[in-house]
């Protein structure tokens, strides 16, 4: 015969759908894998060979019109008419035979499927169903220790609220065997419980007290749901018992501490520190500044801040912001100088989510959007770029920004401060400095005085420094000397106020004694008097200095104890009326509010 397919089949009035069907059951019973499906012609010659991919490959493979009489004996005659392929497999298995007739409607055998290897696939099947049954083993002994934890109760009731998991720290609390609970209904046991609520509303409650036999819980209670149906409901306790959950609730309140704390120091870096408050000085030069600064404070129009390095240009963008409408709104700070060039774009106006490799998910702000409402203080104003200062020009025109990398344009409401050390004037002659930049920022400009041009301030802020050094330092220094004074008050400090802090600060961190000295101070601030006189007058001096800074700490001790009245002070030293008002005279305490520092 020559070879047959299943096309060759249907020749044989063998119905097509019937042999696809009864090789796909083949398929689905042992899987693609697993077995092969021979056929065989029904004078016993192998005919065609079923490949995973189900067909029949008649004529190639060299197997094929072989005799099939080894495959064959074990056909059993039972089941050459008619058998459905599912009952000879299964017959076929129980008897470990592999072979399946395939038979015409005259129920005549006209080939053989062939079902091979299928004792490999039961064994295979037995060693799966093997190892589910372990893993599943395994894994009730893994949820058997969950659930008998020795740290938390458990109880799971079924969709009636009867008991069908309860565990020993459960039973323990309520005090019952697990067989007294098992099938119960849970209000049997716990009059007062809510799980069948849970059970009926299919809602969980998060976090609730309960109170059992003198012990209290925190506890958690959820349905639980198939297919979106609630199949029962469970309860689990929280803590052992109160104590730790005391423990986890101080845990809890020391992270929002912290968290408080860290937003207020975020808080404090997006704003302004100083208030006019702390701005000292009595020169008219500075008094005069001052005034004008708090006026231009309550408007939101662009200022100017100039002066040499060290002269408080900071401090003054600070008090301006605080003391105006938007004292609320953050204040933030970039230093022009600092920042690179390639950097300071982004820095100012933020980048858009993928603008560059290794761009933040999302973007990243910039500083004029960080500072919307408030006020940006742009500091060395004079070391942008021309490129930055177009940039600049634009968005002070336009009143908007665009990310680096972006598309969106954001309005923008922010003051701006600007400060240099540098003469704008000269630096836009010299074309370093954009002309029309210059007249934006020009608007309203304060001029800082330099320390040399108020050397009455001197003296006021050595006091004022002094006194909070001596906080900070907590040294035993009192005072500073008359003469040591007056060399302060004769240098030129062209570091201005920063370098008046810095030289007091670095005196005080050596100084031993009482007084600061002539010999104290560094060597830059020249001493009037030659080494020979000084060394003279030294001893003396010290002596003299001494004297002096002790009388006026006790006077200044006596009039803060005697809360400024001046007839009291002087009954507190034991001296006469007159005499104390000499004293207070001699020392330019006449005046003396009790606000004053000395
Ligand atoms: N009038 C003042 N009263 C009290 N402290 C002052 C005064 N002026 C300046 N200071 C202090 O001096 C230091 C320098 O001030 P600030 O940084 O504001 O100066 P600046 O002009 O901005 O300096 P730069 O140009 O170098 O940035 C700060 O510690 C500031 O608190």
């Amino acid at each position: 015969m020559d070879h047959f397919s299943v096309d060759s089949m249907i020749a044989l009035d063998f119905p097509k759908v019937s042999v696809e069907r009864e090789i796909s059951k083949v398929y689905e019973e042992f899987g693609h894998t697993s077995a092969y499906v021979y056929v065989v012609d029904k004078d016993g010659l192998l005919v065609g060979l079923l490949d995973q991919s189900a067909m029949i490959q008649a004529g190639t493979d060299e197997n094929l019109q072989k005799p099939a009489g080894e495959l064959m004996c074990k056909a059993p005659k039972c089941l050459a008419s008619g058998s459905t392929l599912e009952e000879a497999v299964s017959y076929f298995s129980a008897h470990q035979i592999t072979e399946v007739p395939v038979i015409d409607e005259a129920g005549r055998m006209i080939g053989l499927l062939k079902v091979w290897p299928l004792l490999d696939y039961q064994a295979s099947k037995l060693k799966m169903i093997d190892s589910e049954l372990n893993e599943s083993k395994r894994l009730t002994a893994t949820l058997e220790a969950v659930i008998e934890n020795p740290y938390e109760g458990l109880v799971v009731v079924d969709e009636n609220s009867r008991v069908i998991i309860i565990n020993n720290f459960y039973l323990e609390a309520i005090g019952i065997t697990r067989e007294q609970a098992l099938g119960r209904h849970i209000r049997e046991l716990t009059p007062h419980s809510e799980l069948p609520d849970i059970v009926r509303t299919g809602k969980a409650q998060f976090v609730d007290y309960w109170k059992v036999r003198d012990r209290d819980f925190m506890i958690i209670r959820a349905p639980i749901k198939r297919d979106g149906k609630t199949i029962g409901a469970m309860g689990k306790t929280l803590f052992k018992d109160m104590g730790l959950a005391h423990v986890f609730a101080r845990k809890l309140a020391q992270m929002e501490n912290d968290l408080k704390f860290y937003k207020e120091e975020l808080r404090k870096i997006h704003s302004a520190t100083y208030t006019f408050e702390d701005i000292v000085g009595e020169d008219i030069k500075m008094t005069s500044t001052i005034y004008l600064a708090k006026r231009v404070a309550r408007a939101s129009s662009t200022v100017l801040l100039t002066g040499e390095s060290g002269t408080g240009k900071e401090l003054f963008a600070h008090a301006i912001h605080n003391d105006g409408a938007r004292r609320y709104s953050p204040f933030i700070k970039v230093n022009c100088a600092a920042i690179p060039e390639q950097l300071l774009e982004s820095e100012l106006f933020g980048y858009a989510e993928g603008a560059f490799t290794g761009a933040c998910k999302g973007g990243k702000p910039g500083k004029f959007e960080l500072a919307n409402h408030g006020t940006i203080f742009l500091d060395e104003i004079g070391d942008m770029s021309l490129t930055m200062q177009a940039k600049l020009l634009r968005v002070i025109q336009e009143r908007e920004i665009e990310r680096v990398g972006g598309t969106q344009t954001f309005k923008i409401d922010v003051r701006i401060i600007t400060a240099t050390n540098r003469k704008l004037d000269i630096m836009v002659q010299e074309g370093m400095f954009r002309e029309d930049l210059f007249y934006r920022l020009n608007v309203i400009v304060l001029e800082l005085p330099c320390l040399r041009e108020r050397p009455s301030d001197i003296r006021l802020l050595a006091n004022y420094m002094l006194t909070k050094l001596k906080q900070k330092l907590e040294t035993g220094v009192k005072g500073i000397s008359q003469e040591s004074m007056q060399l302060l008050q004769n240098y030129s400090w062209p570091g201005n106020v920063r370098e008046l802090e810095s030289v007091l600060e670095q005196v005080m961190n050596i100084v031993d004694e009482p007084f600061i000295l002539p010999e104290h101070l560094p060597a830059r601030i020249p001493h009037s008097k030659t080494a020979a006189e000084e060394t003279q007058s030294m001893e003396k001096g010290r002596f003299e200095e001494g004297v002096k800074c002790a009388e006026k700490e006790l006077l200044v001790d006596a009039l803060k104890r005697s809360k400024g009245n001046k007839s009291q002070a002087a009954k507190i030293l034991g001296i006469h009326r007159s005499v104390m008002y000499k004293k207070l005279r001699k020392h330019g305490l006449g005046g003396m509010t009790l606000s004053q520092e000395y």
